[in-house]
């Protein structure tokens, strides 16, 4: 495999005495070019801090994550990050296509001109051609979250770090947006990692996931999605191997079996 992402022995204690609060025990596990990874793991287990960790936003207390061989000290050029919550991570002053040509600025030999093209063009690959010149507050959540996904894409960054970006939008629009995303990571060919605490969804999306387990969080189990790259929230959900990395997965959480040992299904 292509490693892209190398996290090893990561740990994080936020606090110090008796305030100390050990959220990650010693995290380890790789990302390959190509691969979509979902994380999962009870809620509060630090998905968040770990991801954040991935994206050089958050320190670590030990352990060492790297990006294409590199230690990660800080956010490395050609890693984005889509966050929740669409309403703060994207600039109320810009427009929706301005907001997407700001995902460019660390992209270097382009223009104003190409970047606001390429931002026309990620627009478009997220559904959304004609809203280029109207503000994200003008659109719905889902338009906005579609809005902060093309700023993920158009930065042109090997990995894609998603961290529960569909939590806030509704049932219907979520499974709308698992297929976008899954449509985009194909055709870009786009190395994702999807932090997530919804079990179906990190199977759906996924062709690997890394389940985790509750405080101080170590790696519980990663489990092989062998359903191939393309999904359907009909046939895929229904197909029995789905069904059974669900009920692996989901057994797993509810149990939330302490610190073993990580193997690979
Ligand atoms: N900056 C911080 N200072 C102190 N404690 C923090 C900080 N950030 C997070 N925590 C605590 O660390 C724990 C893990 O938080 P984190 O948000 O990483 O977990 P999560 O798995 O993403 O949570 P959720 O399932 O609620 O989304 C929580 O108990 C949280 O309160």
């Amino acid at each position: 495999m292509d490693v892209v992402l190398n996290a090893q022995g990561l740990t994080k204690t936020y606090g110090k005495g008796i305030d100390a609060l050990e959220v990650l025990g010693g995290v380890s596990f790789t990302v390959g070019r190509g691969e979509f990874v979902s994380i999962v793991g009870p809620s509060g287990c630090g998905k968040t801090t770990l991801l954040f960790a991935m994206a050089g936003l958050q320190a670590l207390t030990s352990g060492t994550v790297t990006f294409n061989g590199r230690v990660v000290t800080a956010p490395p050029r050609g890693v984005a990050v889509v966050f929740q919550d669409y309403s703060r991570s994207l600039f109320p002053w810009k427009n929706n296509r301005d907001n997407v040509a700001f995902g460019m600025a660390r992209v270097e030999g382009l223009s104003s001109a190409q970047k606001r093209d390429k931002a026309q063009d990620m627009l478009e690959a997220v559904g959304l051609s004609g809203f280029g010149d109207r503000y994200p507050w003008q659109l719905s959540g889902g338009m906005q979250q579609r809005v902060a996904i093309a700023r993920g894409l158009a930065s042109q960054s090997e990995l894609l770090l998603l961290d529960e970006p569909l939590a806030a939008v509704d049932a219907q629009t979520r499974a709308d947006m698992q297929d976008l995303l899954l449509d985009l990571a194909m055709r870009f060919k786009q190395t994702c990692v999807l932090v997530t605490h919804d079990v179906e969804e990190a199977v759906y999306m996924a062709d690997r996931v890394v389940v985790l387990t509750r405080r101080p969080t170590v790696v519980d189990h990663e489990i092989v999605i062998d359903l191939g790259k393309k999904r359907d929230q009909i046939t895929t959900r229904e197909d029995a191997r789905f069904l059974a990395a669900r009920h692996d997965v989901m057994t797993s959480i509810r149990t939330m079996r302490c610190a073993a040992p990580a193997k690979v299904a």
